[in-house]
């Protein structure tokens, strides 16, 4: 696999504020790449270093052999930010052609970038519409279509999902997963568990640092964490199976599912845990050993 990001002992001062602090990572095309952090851990100063708009104090950058900001990567690189808009006077084929032209693509090649890009997102039919007319979810993937204009290799999405509810949220990672053929994608979260599903590496910053930088292990998850996702919404879900001997923690991964980590040396748990849902009267849709299963919950709830 080709390594399209290289960064060696990169840091970023800003005055007497050590934002980066000596991160040093490789990216290589392919699977989706999570940045995650808390508030404050220097993931927006790592977005801006990618994208050329801000230089480091020290250490070396380079993506896909070069510079940050060298006109070889224009159009190479695409950066979305979390408040990205759409312009509500336009129709989103207007805008999105636009967006086309300004990567230097003639009209025609424009209009016919915005309605392949559109298609990818599973939005052809909206071309004519105005941002106002969709949903928050589709306003999101239009503007997920528009950081694909012009077959970048990178793709940056700042917390895409931010602000979605479950299932928009949900639509996104999920067209965010498919598109992976398309371009190797870098998303920032300030929650793990959101994108520890979909990508395949993890960089981990905290306080300047990149404190973790690793493959996701869904074979030591296996072992530790169950998925269960119930036909319908009960009151104390969390509470009642936390008291369950074998469970660590139990948290809502999204609607109506829940993510179970239970003790290592608990052995049959499965047939306890579900034992313990016929009992309360719950019905559930699915089990599953990790949670790093979603799509084929997916496939599930669309049948
Ligand atoms: N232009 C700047 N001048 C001074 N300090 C800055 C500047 N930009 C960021 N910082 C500081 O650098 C640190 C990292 O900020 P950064 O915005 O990169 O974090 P973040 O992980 O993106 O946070 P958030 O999730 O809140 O957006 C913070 O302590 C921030 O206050």
């Amino acid at each position: 696999m080709s390594t399209l990001i290289q960064a060696n002992g990169l840091s970023k001062q800003y005055g007497a504020k050590l934002a980066l602090d000596q991160v040093s990572f490789e990216v290589k095309k392919g699977a989706p790449v999570a940045l995650v952090g808390p508030n404050g851990a220097g993931k927006t100063t790592l977005f801006s270093l990618l994208c050329g708009y801000i230089m480091p104090t020290s250490g070396s950058l380079s993506i896909m052999g070069h510079r940050p900001g060298a006109s070889a990567l224009f159009g190479k690189l695409s950066a979305l930010p979390q408040d990205a808009q759409l312009d509500p006077r336009f129709s989103i084929a207007h805008q999105l052609t636009f967006y086309g032209q300004l990567q230097g693509l003639t009209t025609k090649q424009s209009q016919s970038e915005a309605l392949r890009v559109l298609e990818l997102v599973g939005l052809a039919e909206v071309a004519k519409q105005r941002s106002d007319d969709l949903s928050h979810g589709m306003r999101k993937r239009v503007t997920i279509g528009q950081a694909l204009i012009g077959k970048p290799e990178i793709v940056m999405l700042d917390e895409a999902t931010a602000g979605l509810d479950p299932i928009h949220a949900r639509e996104v990672r999920e067209l965010v997963s498919n598109l992976s053929e398309e371009a190797t994608f870098i998303l920032s979260s300030h929650d793990l568990t959101e994108l520890e599903r979909l990508c395949g590496q993890v960089l981990h910053l905290d306080k300047g640092k990149i404190t973790e930088h690793q493959a996701n292990s869904n074979i030591e998850q296996t072992q530790h964490h169950m998925t269960i996702l119930f036909a319908e919404n009960y009151p104390n879900i969390e509470q009642s199976i936390q008291s369950l001997a074998a469970v660590n923690r139990v948290y809502m991964s999204q609607a109506k599912e829940y993510v179970v980590e239970y003790q290592k040396t608990a052995s049959l748990f499965d047939i306890e845990l579900l034992k313990y849902c016929h009992q309360q009267g719950w019905r559930y849709r699915q089990l599953v050993n990790g949670h790093t299963l979603e799509n084929q919950i997916f496939t599930q709830e669309k049948i």
